[in-house]
């Protein structure tokens, strides 16, 4: 019994191209010793033309060699009905197929393969529309995740981006037992900016303000907006001592700032270290004390935190 692969019946061929011939996708047929088109169905003639006869890759690819991608070397010692299954951009109609090949023995025992060439061309758009709407998904959702940790008028961290840094660094404290320090910044008569020289002004201030912060801290520490006038910066594994040296530093840097129109202006520092056991709601609390006292002994300067405040 011969195999349903091997077309014995001389009355095949019309059998062949009747049947195929209602199929609606391209049908062909390739002698895999001279690669010449044995048979073509009538959806594929509509679309080459009468090729019969024709080599393949020349006839379907405009190709004057074989194409690198052709299945026949690898089916040339394959069984009877081995069937691969690839898609192919032809570029010279710029589609994309699906092409399912199989090794069959044509009428007269010559081995041969045939081709079914479904395109997959609206197919690959929807696919790739799709992929470039999860691409740009991501890159929104990033986007967003960024925004909401963002202070927009100064573009470093928000207050919600700060609280979680804080978390965050008590949590790695307590476990190095490294110290901590925060910095809470607040410039000096900034309403007076205000009311002299117009919000916006001020609005430019705060964002050079941030500027210079961010521009004179480790990549380590952590910069953010409080909120109004006041900025926090985290130092990690950093004393009071160390800290106030930071301190120390970005008071210098934004009193040595020529701020367009206003010209100089000056910010009071409170720094505080962690102490074990102490919530971030606390340390920001003797910050605060800190700043309090900078502010109270005449401004532009920094004030270090005595030890936890008790309760
Ligand atoms: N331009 C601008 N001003 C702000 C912003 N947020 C808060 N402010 C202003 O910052 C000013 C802070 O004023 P105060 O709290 O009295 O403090 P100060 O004038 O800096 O005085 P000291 O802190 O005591 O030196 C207020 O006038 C607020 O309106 C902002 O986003 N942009």
């Amino acid at each position: 019994m011969p195999s349903p692969l091997v077309f014995t019946n001389p009355a095949m061929p019309e059998y062949w191209a009747s049947a195929f011939d209602v199929v609606p996708f391209p049908i062909y047929v390739v002698d895999m010793q001279t690669l010449e088109l044995i048979n073509v169905n009538r959806a594929m003639r509509k679309r080459t033309g009468e090729i019969d006869g024709r080599k393949c890759y020349e006839a379907i690819y405009g190709k004057d060699k074989p194409c690198a991608f052709c299945a026949i070397g690898n089916m040339q010692n394959g069984e009877m009905g081995q069937t691969v299954i690839f898609e192919h951009f032809n570029d010279t109609d710029d589609r994309w197929y699906q092409l399912q090949e199989t090794r069959i023995a044509w009428f007269d025992g010559r081995p041969a393969k045939y081709s079914i060439a479904v395109d997959v061309t609206q197919l690959k758009g929807a696919q790739n529309a799709l992929a470039e709407a999860h691409a740009d998904l991501a890159i929104k959702n990033r986007e967003l995740e960024r925004l909401t940790v963002t202070d927009s008028l100064t573009g470093i961290g928000n207050r919600r981006h700060l609280t979680a840094v804080l978390d965050h660094e008590l949590a790695s404290a307590r476990r190095s037992h490294l110290p901590l320090s925060v910095l809470l910044i607040d410039v000096d008569r900034f309403k007076q900016v205000n009311d002299t020289f117009g919000h916006q002004t001020g609005d430019s201030v705060l964002a050079q303000v941030a500027g210079i912060i961010v521009r004179n801290i480790r990549a380590t520490d952590a910069a953010g907006r409080w909120g109004g006038e006041e900025f926090i910066v985290a130092c990690p594994g950093t004393s009071a001592q160390a800290g106030a040296a930071v301190a120390e530093k970005l008071r210098a840097a934004i009193a040595a700032h020529a701020f367009p129109t206003v010209g100089s202006i000056t910010c009071s520092i409170g720094v505080a270290e962690w102490a074990e056991g102490e919530t971030a709601g606390l340390l920001l609390a003797r910050a605060d004390a800190a700043l309090y006292v900078a502010k109270g002994a005449g401004r532009n300067r920094t004030s270090v935190a005595g030890g936890p405040l008790s309760g």
